[in-house]
């Protein structure tokens, strides 16, 4: 029987990946998919991982009925097996609806690869509808680390290495610490600490070269609960 399955985690934790490797799973054991992605970081109708993969998909603009397509793929005489649709937090909910009534009524595969919350912490409307929906949400495995070393579960965004918290909900970019051009709009996941003290590398970093802090160790002096790592420790913010 098909399945609703919605794989997610923050940025930068292996989703594109993983779904470029269940497509390619899927497709070697015969089984026919198509790849949908929407605002992907490498441009328009591709479906790119950070480890270098990259493969050719459909975009998903907000007017494309999912339901429609698929039943014409089908109706024209293409077998579908399966749906991968990546950046899946972009869609409306209402194309989360059609891929469920795909499962249901035409009995596809739809794996949906996708962020849970926005810079805010905010629900993407297309993951909540997700989640109400699916049939399984997995989390990710490999999860992003804020820079303390904690595992991050917040997806900030930074706009000329300041964090900010209010803004367009969807803004296309990449994250701290990649090769390449520095953009003014770049993600940096952080614990959920880190992000509520609005504390991203740059500005611990900032925070640990500042003649203001006294020259002990804070981690000794802070009460219970409260104390940052020390920046000489093993985590902390990286050198910039
Ligand atoms: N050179 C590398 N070697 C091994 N893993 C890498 C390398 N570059 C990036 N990664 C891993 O790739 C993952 C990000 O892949 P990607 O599928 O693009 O993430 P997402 O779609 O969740 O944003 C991270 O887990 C990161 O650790
Ligand atoms: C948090 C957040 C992210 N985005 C964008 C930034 C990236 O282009 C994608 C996520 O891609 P990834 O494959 O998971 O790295 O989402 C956004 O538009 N708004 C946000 O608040």
């Amino acid at each position: 029987m098909a399945e609703l399955v919605f794989f997610t985690g923050t940025m930068d934790c292996g989703k594109s990946t993983l779904a470029l490797q269940m497509d390619h799973t899927h497709a070697s054991r015969g089984r026919a998919g198509l790849l949908f992605t929407q605002h992907d970081r490498s441009g328009e109708a591709v479906l790119s991982s950070r480890l270098g993969l990259t493969k050719p998909a459909l975009e998903v603009d907000d007017d494309l009925d999912l339901w429609e397509f698929v039943v014409d793929q089908v109706t024209a005489g293409r077998r579908v097996d399966y749906l991968v649709c990546d950046e899946a937090q972009f869609y409306t909910p209402v194309q989360v609806e059609q891929l469920a009534r795909l499962v249901d009524e035409m009995d596809v595969d739809v794996f949906a690869f996708g962020i849970t919350s926005d810079f805010r912490t905010e629900l993407f409307p297309g993951s909540r509808r997700l989640i109400e929906l699916a049939d399984r949400t997995e989390q990710l495995q490999v999860r992003a680390l804020c820079w303390c070393g904690k595992p991050a579960t917040v997806n900030a965004r930074v706009v000329d290495g300041v964090m900010v918290v209010e803004g367009e909900q969807v803004v296309v970019g990449d994250v701290t610490g990649e090769t390449g051009p520095v953009p003014t709009v770049e993600y940096e996941m952080l614990c959920r600490r880190h992000y509520m003290r609005r504390m991203n590398s740059s500005a611990a970093r900032a925070q640990s070269l500042s003649p203001d802090v006294l020259p002990f160790d804070l981690d000794l002096c802070a009460l219970p609960g409260t104390a940052e790592p020390s920046p000489d420790g093993r985590a902390g913010p990286p050198a910039g």
